[in-house]
């Protein structure tokens, strides 16, 4: 998953590894809410990426057993660990990267909005701590629900004047990795070729996958599409169903925050043609945040791109979708402003 890193790139660490010896610049990148469910496997994905010299895990407990224990892996990083307000600051500050998978996850018969109340003070909180540690970080918020935590924080640093809109990010990759999976199982391509552009939100049908643009073309028929999508808009909840209470979607959600987190770090690496989608700030369609694919640079967003043609079947989706999407967006920007 780490190969493909750039061998022209400036920096003063030399490592060698199987391809040669390659340099590699200092990037710092924190995990808030690193001793959870998806935080403490992401740690470790986020060891093992060469992309990185300093690893900060916080949370409000247990980080300092998290870290010693990732900080053994025998990869490039420096693992430390912070615990409690008091060492948020430390924790932030010199960050290039900062990853947001801190708050309360759903149990069965929840829908991720109502996890509003909990999640979005957490957000806020962690949010006003970015802009004064390391208000150029690029931020990958994972926490729910996403449609609302990502205009939080976006008006949090425009209050406090760090706002940029390159550098702020919602986590959609779990619907694409999803959609990948679900659509190879069905067209019988291999699922390491297969791509799937998915775009919109992270809540029900705010996620809208993309089938007629996924490739290899397979022309599966109309009810097959539909129950792919629909598969793919309730993957999340399929997941907290199964887990019975324990909680929502942790491994693949912590393999998905290390793609997109990679992806970034290779933007910021200065590495060509790095597109992923993500809930960004975007002028796509009326609403001022939606998911889309985007190319990564080393500001963060470099395009956002369009949406390319649509099915009959995707512009009706696209349209069933705007009226959430929108009053999850505005409910984040009232609670960020009204508190
Ligand atoms: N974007 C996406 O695709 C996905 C998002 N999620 C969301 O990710 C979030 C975390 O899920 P899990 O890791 O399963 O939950 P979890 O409960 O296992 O872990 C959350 C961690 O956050 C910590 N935390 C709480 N308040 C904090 C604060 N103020 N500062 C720092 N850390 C704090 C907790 O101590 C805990 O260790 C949930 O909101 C969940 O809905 C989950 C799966 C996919
Ligand atoms: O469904 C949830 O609550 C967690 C999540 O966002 C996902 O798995 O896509």
């Amino acid at each position: 998953m780490f190969r493909s890193v750039a061998r022209s790139a400036v920096g003063k660490h030399l490592l060698r590894r199987g391809y040669g010896t390659v340099s590699l610049p200092d990037r710092k990148v924190a995990i808030l809410g690193a001793a959870g469910g998806i935080g403490q496997p992401l740690a470790l994905l986020m060891k093992l990426n060469p992309l990185v010299s300093q690893l900060a895990l916080y949370d409000i407990a247990n980080t300092p057993g998290v870290a010693a224990d990732v900080s053994h892996i025998n990869s490039r990083s420096e693992v430390t660990g912070y615990v409690g307000e008091d060492q948020l600051g430390q924790a932030l500050e010199g960050c290039d990267v900062v990853i947001i998978p801190a708050g309360v996850p759903r149990k069965p018969g929840m829908t991720r909005d109502d996890l509003f109340n909990i999640n979005a003070g957490i957000v806020k909180g962690l949010c006003s701590a970015i802009a004064k540690y390391c208000p150029h970080a690029l931020v990958n918020m994972i926490s729910n629900p996403v449609n609302s935590t990502v205009p939080i924080a976006a008006e949090v640093f425009k209050k406090a004047g760090t706002y940029d809109e390159r550098k702020l990010f919602g986590v959609t990759t779990l619907d694409v990795v999803r959609a990948k999976t679900f659509y190879a199982g069905k067209s019988k391509a291999n699922v390491a070729d297969v791509n799937v552009p998915v775009v919109g939100g992270h809540a029900g049908i705010t996620i809208l996958p993309l089938f007629s643009q996924a490739t290899p073309k397979a022309n599966l028929p109309e009810d097959v599409i539909k129950a792919l999508t629909k598969r793919t808009q309730d993957g999340g909840t399929e997941v907290v169903e199964a887990k019975a209470g324990k909680g929502s979607a942790t491994l693949s959600m912590a393999y998905a925050g290390a793609v997109f987190a990679d992806s970034i770090l290779k933007g910021l690496h200065g590495v060509p043609d790095v597109v992923e989608c993500a809930f960004v700030q975007s002028t796509v369609t009326e609403l001022p945040f939606f998911a889309s694919k985007v190319r990564l640079g080393k500001n963060g967003v470099e395009e956002v791109l369009g949406l390319g043609p649509l099915s009959e079947y995707e512009k009706e989706g696209l349209e069933s979708l705007k009226p959430e999407l929108k009053a999850s967006i505005e409910k984040g920007i009232k609670f960020a402003n009204q508190s």
